[in-house]
Formats: C-alpha cells, structure tokens, sequence
C-alpha cells in the first residue's frame, strides 16, 4: 500500500463545504466501529484541520454494547442490529449537514478472525447492508476483519498522536501493549539496530503516516487474548463434549462450580479441590501456554510502554490503579497483586472468579511471554487528553489519508 496524504482542498467529497480557504480552521467528523471479541464500539471523532497541517482531533462519542459481534454467529440479523443502535448515536451528534461527507468503516479484529470464514462473511456482510442504507459516507471496504498488524500499528499511531510524540523526533515515541480478549498486541520503534535484524522479519512493518514514515516492530498473537486464555488454561479450547464437561484449573477458587459464556457458547468452569491451589501452581499451569511461544526483544525492558485495554480493567479491578487516573506501575505490580489475590480467593475475588487466573496470566505474558524484567514500567492508560487509547483513532486517521489520496 502507498499513501500519499494530500492536505487542504483536493477532496470535496469528504471535507465540508466550507472547506474554501487554506486559512480558515475546518471542522470533519469520521465514524470509526470496533467490532471486539468482547464488544462493538462507535468512536466518533470531529477533527480540525488548519491549513496543510495534520488534522487535530477534537472530541471524541464513544459508545459501546456488549457482547460482540462474534457472538451472533448464528443470527447476523441480530449483530447488525446492536451496529444500528450505535450508529443512531452517530446521527444524533454529527449534524445532518455533515452526514454524507462522513465516513463510516468498521474493523473487526480476534473474535471474527476466529469464527469459520462464512460466518464472519455473513455478519460483516449484513453490517455493510446497514452502511449502505446509512445517509454516510460509505468507502469501498468500509466493513472488514483487520490484519493484527494493523491492529498494532494504529494503536501504535494513536497513543503516540495523543502523547505528542508522533511529529519531528521519533525518538522518544512509546511502545504499546494492547490485551484484547482473543489477541493481544505489541508494538514499538525499535531504537537499536539489533532489533530489526533479530526480530522474525513479519514482525517489522514500514508505515506511512501525515507523511511521516515508521519502521515498526509489531506483532498480534492471535489466542493470547485475556479471554481466550482462560479457555487454554482450562483446557476447553476446541474442545469437543462442552455441554457435558466442567472444565478446572488450580488458577481458580477450590470449590468454585459456575458457568461462563463466550463467543456464543456456554462453559462449566470451577476449581480442584485435590491439589493446591494458588500463585505458584497457576503460575507453572500458565507458562506451559506461554513458554517460546513468543518474542522476545532485549530493547524493550528499556523502553516506555502505555499499556490499556486488560492490562487497564484488570489492573483496576485488583486495586492496583485508579479507574479514572491510571497511572505509572512495574510489571512486578501484577506479580504481587496476583500472589495476594491468589492466597485468598474469598477475600480478592468479589466481582470475578478469574482475578487470580488473569493477574497471573498477565503476569505470564509480560515477563514469560515478551520478557519484560520485574522493574519494567508500564503507563496505564485508558485515555489520554480525552481521548481513548485504541487503534480506532489511528484507523481514522489512516481512512482520511487514503481517502484523500484515493480522490
Ligand atoms: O475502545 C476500546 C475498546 C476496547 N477496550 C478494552 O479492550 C478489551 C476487550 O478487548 P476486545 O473485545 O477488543 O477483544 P479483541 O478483539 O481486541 O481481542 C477490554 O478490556 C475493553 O475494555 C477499551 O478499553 N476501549
Ligand atoms: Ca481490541
């Protein structure tokens, strides 16, 4: 793919009308869905745009319904019907002048990327029949699963966008870990040599952005997702008697019999009674998943990291940051959270059985997994400037630009 951005006046179709003058400050707006494993999400931006300069983002709508699109396997009718709700919010906030210069997409990423092809065709199909009755802007493509290298890359563009770090000096920009509930992704700007030539060469992507270019390292792996590793950990991946079985780990509270569904379908879950439970056993339970299975690069132990997603809700749920702060923790902040949630189930385990299982899993993927050392910091951030930090701004960006040069 080449971009080439084309600032200011070449595209009548997506700029407002009042877009005649270079000089003056135009106002866009640009729906952006994400359809999660877990969940649907409209963002909706307005953007500003002086001149030739990058467009600035102004606010953002953000709303979302649960569960995700994957779960309407069987009834796309019905996943297409929590896509209208959302766009209703769409026409309620962007003003009717601007609707047919605004442009709809939505991008689905692990839970679809998971499901047997037809049937994901079947959903993003009926969603794309929503679009197009839809008084939006409709590109080509508006409704695809996205590649998970794209899926690091745009998340990589919108943290560092929103932390300033995107313009000028690459120096200083941040890496980013995003914890899905079937993938999880990580990318960053390798600084040392070394890492561009040790790393497998998929892992690297050159990408061009407001006429900036970034050689990135990323990586999605797909099933590493919070959620779909508490289905590995209980051996219930792919497993074919679900309805007879429950499924058990060390990793959960001993007398602990209960149900959870995901994607569509409904498991029996609940503890051991026979063997111990807690940090160490869920912990060796855990790496046997984890071990060589990933990456490793030595640059990043020294590297800023925002991390979001999981590692946010997570990290909230055990006490460990503030749900609206956020905020500077190491990765062995995990490590002792899991431990202590782990000792006592009954005390730390209100709200979620599966506290001791995630902390312990996200603990496994950070030190195991990418190799991260205990002291590492992590920035936790679930929004910066007000903005959230997913890949869908960076998605919206990258739909302007190719828009633009598409005209
Ligand atoms: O705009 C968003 C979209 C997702 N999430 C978080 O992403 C996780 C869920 O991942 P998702 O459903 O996107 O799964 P994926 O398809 O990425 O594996 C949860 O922690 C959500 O809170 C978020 O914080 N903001
Ligand atoms: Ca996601």
């Amino acid at each position: 793919d080449v971009y080439s951005p084309q600032y200011g006046i070449e595209n009548p179709d997506i700029l407002p009308s009042r877009l005649t003058s270079v000089n003056v400050s135009n106002v866009f707006y640009g729906i952006m869905f994400d359809a999660g494993s877990t969940g649907t999400r409209i963002h909706i931006y307005s953007f500003i745009q002086k001149g030739l300069e990058p467009p600035q983002v102004d606010s953002e709508i953000f709303e979302s319904v649960k569960p995700g699109l994957s779960a309407y396997v069987d009834d796309p009718e019905q996943g297409a019907e929590t896509v209208r709700e959302l766009l209703d919010v769409a026409k309620q906030t962007i003003p009717s002048t601007h609707w047919h210069t605004t442009p709809v997409v939505l991008k689905a990423t692990a839970g679809l990327r998971l499901l047997p092809e037809q049937k994901a065709q079947a959903l993003l199909l009926e969603v794309q029949e929503l679009f197009e009755d839809s008084p939006f802007l409709v590109p080509d493509e508006c409704v695809s699963i996205m590649n998970g290298t794209y899926e690091g890359i745009l998340a990589w563009i919108t943290i560092n966008f929103l932390t300033g770090h995107l313009y000028g000096a690459n120096e200083n920009t941040v890496g980013i870990l995003d914890l899905g509930g079937a993938s999880t992704q990580i990318t960053f700007l390798p600084q040392a040599e070394g890492t561009l030539h040790a790393a497998p060469k998929d892992y690297i992507s050159s990408f061009e952005m407001f006429n900036n270019f970034y050689k990135l390292y990323t990586h999605s792996y797909l099933g590493f997702g919070l959620k779909v590793a508490r289905l590995a950990v209980l051996g219930a991946l792919d497993a074919k008697d679900v309805d007879s079985r429950r499924f058990t780990s060390s990793c959960l509270p001993p007398s602990l019999k209960a149900e959870w569904k995901f994607s569509g379908i409904n498991y029996k879950f609940g503890g051991i009674k026979e063997v111990p439970s807690g940090f160490q056993s869920c912990y060796t339970e855990i790496i046997k998943l984890i071990q060589k299975k990933l990456d490793q690069q030595d640059e990043i132990k020294r590297r800023t990291f925002y991390a979001f997603s999981y590692y946010y809700d997570r990290a909230v749920d055990a006490g460990i940051i503030d749900v609206e702060e956020g905020g500077v923790i190491r990765v062995k902040d995990f490590e002792t959270k899991a431990i202590e949630v782990c000792k006592d189930f009954n005390k730390a385990t209100k709200g979620s059985p599966f506290l001791c299982m995630d902390l312990t899993y996200i603990t496994a993927l950070l030190k195991e997994g990418f190799g991260f050392y205990d002291n590492t910091e992590l920035q936790l951030a679930k929004k910066v400037n007000n903005i959230e930090t997913s890949w869908a701004l960076g998605a919206a960006f990258h739909l302007i630009q190719s828009l633009r040069s598409t005209a």
